[in-house]
């Protein structure tokens, strides 16, 4: 199971926290066991997992419909093997509930969610083996081991208790009325007996996927978030900043709207670990990049470049606006006072801006106009905010 991200979903993670791991509150309450073993996450995490999952099962199923599709035939040459009398109207039977469920195979532009179109298809299918065995004579019991090895599958696919149960109750409550109907009552109820254990079976085995899926999901992520992240500040990493840098700026070119970009680079970092040492230093990394965050708007994004060089990246935002957050973010790291057993260490930070500009061929050229500006900054005295002239000014 492949838990991809989409651009837009690329983006909220790049604003997440650190992930969060497997958070089962404290507590009881209805359901705490099933939530329990299922190894249910928090509720952000347990939303994101659902989306992933609910990706994966709209995925899924087409293809499910061509294997389905070859079940509904080969169960139609059984239907012929066992009366072949009846054969066509149970085949019959098949084909319309089977057709009838068909739509839930197609996507329909995302207009349905993928639990309708799931249960649309599970439970016509699932009818269409129940009503047509039991037009057999001993049908239900013949197609019994069918009808309820068909839940394992699905129990591997959606794992969730509800949502599980939602699927196979419907048919379960089919088989039980006809089953009342069509067979002798001994025969009868060993059948309920029987499709109610396989039922708490389909539900552990439901029970253990999830834990796996979950577990999977929460490794994935962990390794997502390790590797877009910065190990010692915890902002953006140079790479996935660049990658949403890029579809940032594609968008903002197609659609002629504004983005700016500062690059900021701490004033003399050598000198504070050369007299305060290298733990301190990497203090004083963090607590710029927490200063600086906290100055940008949510669809803004931070990361660290290089050493003591960090990017901002502001999508929707002009040069003034873009100005006055370097501003901004300068005022914060100016205010910051590290304690420590020295004495608390101060710092500032030297910042260039560079505006969109159609000149600008890539966002590696709006950097280097960003790193020029910076380089302005510096010589120009440092703790200040250079803006990189328009490239056709230049
Ligand atoms: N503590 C710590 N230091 C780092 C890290 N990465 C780079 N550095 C240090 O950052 C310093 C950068 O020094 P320089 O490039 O000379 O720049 P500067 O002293 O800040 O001077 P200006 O940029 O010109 O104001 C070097 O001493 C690097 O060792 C890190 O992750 N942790």
């Amino acid at each position: 199971m492949r838990f991809g991200k989409g651009a837009a979903t690329l983006r909220m993670a790049a604003r997440q926290d650190r992930p969060q791991g497997s958070a089962f509150g404290a507590g009881w309450r209805p359901g705490a066991l099933a939530d329990r073993l299922a190894g249910r996450l928090d509720p952000d995490a347990e939303r994101e997992f659902g989306l992933a999952l609910d990706r994966t099962l709209s995925d899924a199923l087409p293809a499910l419909g061509i294997v389905f599709g070859i079940g509904v035939l080969l169960f139609g040459a059984w239907d012929y093997w066992i009366a072949h009398e009846l054969a066509t109207t149970t085949v019959l039977v098949r084909l319309s509930l089977v057709l009838l469920g068909a739509p839930g195979y197609f996507a329909w532009g995302g207009r349905f969610p993928v639990a309708w179109r799931c249960a649309l298809v599970y439970i016509t299918h699932a009818g269409a083996m129940v009503c047509s065995s039991a037009l057999l004579p001993g049908g239900l019991v013949l197609a019994m081991p069918a009808i309820t090895g068909a839940m394992f599958p699905l129990a591997l696919v959606e794992p969730r208790l509800r949502r599980l149960a939602g699927l196979v109750l419907p048919p379960a409550l089919l088989f039980l009325l006809l089953g009342a109907k069509v067979l002798p009552p001994p025969v009868f109820a060993s059948c309920a007996l029987v499709y109610a254990l396989v039922l708490v079976l389909v539900a552990a085995v439901a029970l253990f996927q999830g834990r796996l899926l979950r577990a999977d999901f929460l490794a994935e992520r962990a390794l997502a978030w390790t590797a877009r992240h910065d190990s010692l500040s915890g902002v953006l990493a140079r790479g996935y900043l660049v990658e949403l840098a890029g579809h940032d700026l594609a968008l903002a070119r197609r659609y002629g709207r504004p983005l700016a970009i500062a690059m900021l680079d701490i004033d003399y970092f050598k000198r504070v670990n050369d007299r305060w040492g290298h733990a301190v230093g990497d203090a004083l990394l963090c607590a710029v990049s927490r200063a600086c965050s906290t100055q940008l708007r949510a669809s803004d994004y931070f990361g660290r470049v290089g050493g003591e060089e960090f990017v901002c990246v502001m999508p929707e935002t002009g040069e003034e606006e873009a100005l006055a957050c370097a501003e901004r973010m300068r005022q914060a790291v100016a205010a910051i006072r590290l304690d420590t057993p020295g004495g608390a260490v101060a710092c500032t930070i030297s910042l260039g801006v560079a505006a969109l500009d159609p000149a600008h061929a890539d966002f590696g050229a709006l950097l280097a106009a960003a790193d020029a500006a910076l380089y302005r900054a510096k010589a120009g005295g440092r703790d200040r905010v250079a803006l990189a002239p328009h490239p056709a000014g230049e």
